[in-house]
């Protein structure tokens, strides 16, 4: 990495759209559409209804949520919070163990913890142990930032009818012609008269065309007058938007998995749509660790402000989770576990004390939890502690570790794939450019390197891309992915992770 406080790349830092490939699925920052499912307390652990499903049972008035549902399938989708009544209280169980949630761990064929897997490794394992969130229907206004749970298809023709594309007259035939003033076409209006040979009528853009026209003259191109209308003839066609034009109906307008942004909004309702089945935004706890931290002010006697507590709520949103609270628990190990145990998130995401110090408790607390360690290390530098694990009732859990870029590290390498995954989005798609100035691979792990864009695409590293450091990243618009490898086979075109925007 390159910490040369003197490295002459460091302020030369231009970003240019399109350098990384081919257009990326729309993103879309999301609402906080607030508690939408229910989700028991782990006291409702018993099978009160005697269906033989161990499983809580929601309280009268809310719907049960379902089963976990695979990418893209149709399973029964849950219902909003009706007037079902606040959400259960938030209590720790006897057993410490957390409550089944709206998310679940896909059936994985080997349970055993996978110890500094590669880089690729480690994303994959994030994207694919656990499946997306149960499908919900919402209405269009509650769907901002979520990801389409099935394929968003026409429910109409677009545009539904022949419409004007131009103010002026609907005419039939060549000119000049007979003007019916009084019969003017307006948008929303019923049907017109149809129109015969010779004749035009006064019509809007958006008004629905008359049977029989044949174009429309635009108003500027016109001399109306004593009851006729002169002008150049239109070819036949001209500024009528044909009926289908944009689609029929059933046509595919968005496939799922797509995020759905204010455009995609838009076309919804275009085509007819009054709510969509989405996989809502995952829902994202944040637990801060460490007695060293301040929360305000200048570092003194030992101690450091927290970065991580202003950056990593604020990185989970732009990765697509809706974040329900940032906590800072110090280095308590009884109130870790608390929070973990009771968490109602769909995604548990604590900073600090995954490493083997006498105050790190994340490794600890998971074993006395009963979690299940997924991912313990992967070999990247830096962020080479971070973890992945599975809480009882099939929570995940990511422990970034403390260092703040290597925190970074562990929200693009374990954050990012798991919140697509949760959301029911594909893996991200590969994105390239060439390096100015190739950093020294590591020789056994994958290196991320802050990097800026340069106008002509190529992406330069970065000072101060210490473990311990910010100002490289902050001055970023990407990380470049550098592969292990011998020092004698410099990477030359690298994998690149764009950065979120604010
Ligand atoms: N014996 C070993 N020690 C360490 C190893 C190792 O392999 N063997 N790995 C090192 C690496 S690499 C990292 S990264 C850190 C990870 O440690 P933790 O996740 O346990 O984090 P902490 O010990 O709590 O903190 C590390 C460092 O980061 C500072 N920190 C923590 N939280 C924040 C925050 N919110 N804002 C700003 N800075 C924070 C903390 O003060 C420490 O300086 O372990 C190494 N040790
Ligand atoms: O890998 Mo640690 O994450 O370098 O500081």
């Amino acid at each position: 990495m390159t910490d040369d406080p003197f490295d002459p790349f460091d302020d030369a830092l231009a970003l240019v759209n399109g350098v990384f490939g081919p257009p990326r699925a729309p993103s879309g920052r999301g609402d906080r559409s607030g508690e939408d499912v229910w989700r028991a307390g782990p006291a409702a652990r018993q099978d009160p209804r005697g269906t033989g499903d161990p499983r809580p049972q929601p309280p009268p008035g809310r719907n049960r949520p379902g089963r976990p549902a695979a990418a893209g399938a149709t399973a029964p989708a849950q219902r909003d919070t009706g007037p079902g009544g606040p959400l259960p209280a938030k209590r720790p169980s006897p057993g410490g163990r957390t409550a089944p949630g709206r998310t679940g761990a896909a059936p994985a064929a080997d349970h055993r913890v996978r110890r500094d897997p590669d880089w690729d490794t480690a994303r994959d394992l994030a994207h694919h142990t656990f499946r997306p969130l149960l499908p919900v229907p919402r209405t269009l206004d509650r769907v901002l930032g979520h990801t389409l749970a099935r394929p968003l298809t026409a429910l109409t023709d677009l545009p539904a009818f022949d419409t004007s594309a131009m103010d002026g007259w609907a005419v039939a035939g060549p000119g000049p012609w007979r003007l019916d003033e009084g019969d003017r076409v307006l948008a929303g209006r019923p049907a017109a008269r149809p129109l015969t040979d010779g004749r035009a009528v006064p019509i809007a853009t958006g008004a629905r065309i008359p049977e029989g026209a044949t174009a429309v003259l635009r108003s500027e191109h016109g001399r109306p007058g004593r009851g006729h209308l002169h002008g150049p003839g239109p070819e036949p066609g001209t500024d009528i938007r044909p009926r289908g034009q944009e689609c029929r109906t059933g046509a595919e307008l968005l496939p799922a998995g797509s995020v759905l942004t204010p455009a995609a909004l838009g076309l919804a309702a275009a085509a007819g749509y009054d709510e969509l089945t989405v996989h809502p935004r995952p829902r994202a706890e944040v637990l801060i660790l460490g007695d060293e931290l301040l929360h305000r002010g200048l570092p003194h006697d030992g101690r450091i402000r927290d970065a991580l507590g202003p950056m990593t709520g604020p990185w989970l949103t732009s990765l697509g989770a809706d974040v329900l609270v940032t906590r800072r628990l110090g280095d308590d190990a009884e109130a870790l576990f608390e929070a973990v145990a009771t968490t109602r998130a769909d995604l548990v995401v604590t900073t600090g004390g995954t490493a083997s110090g006498p105050v790190d408790h994340v490794h600890p607390t998971l074993h006395r939890l009963g979690a299940e360690l997924l991912v313990h290390g992967v070999a990247v530098r830096p962020g080479h502690p971070m973890l992945l694990a599975r809480l009882p009732g099939g929570v995940p859990l990511i422990g970034l570790p403390g260092n703040p870029l290597a925190a970074v590290s562990g929200l693009l390498t374990l954050a990012a794939p798991l919140l697509r995954a949760l959301s029911g989005r594909p893996a991200p798609e590969d994105r390239w450019a060439r390096l100015t100035d190739p950093p020294r691979p590591h020789p056994r792990s994958t290196r991320l390197v802050p990097v800026g864009i340069l106008e002509d695409g190529t992406a330069r590293p970065l000072s101060y891309a210490g473990p311990a450091m910010l100002r490289g990243i902050a001055a970023a618009s990407a990380l470049a992915v550098v592969p292990a490898g011998a020092e004698d086979a410099p990477p030359g075109h690298v994998r690149i992770l764009e950065l979120p925007r604010a």
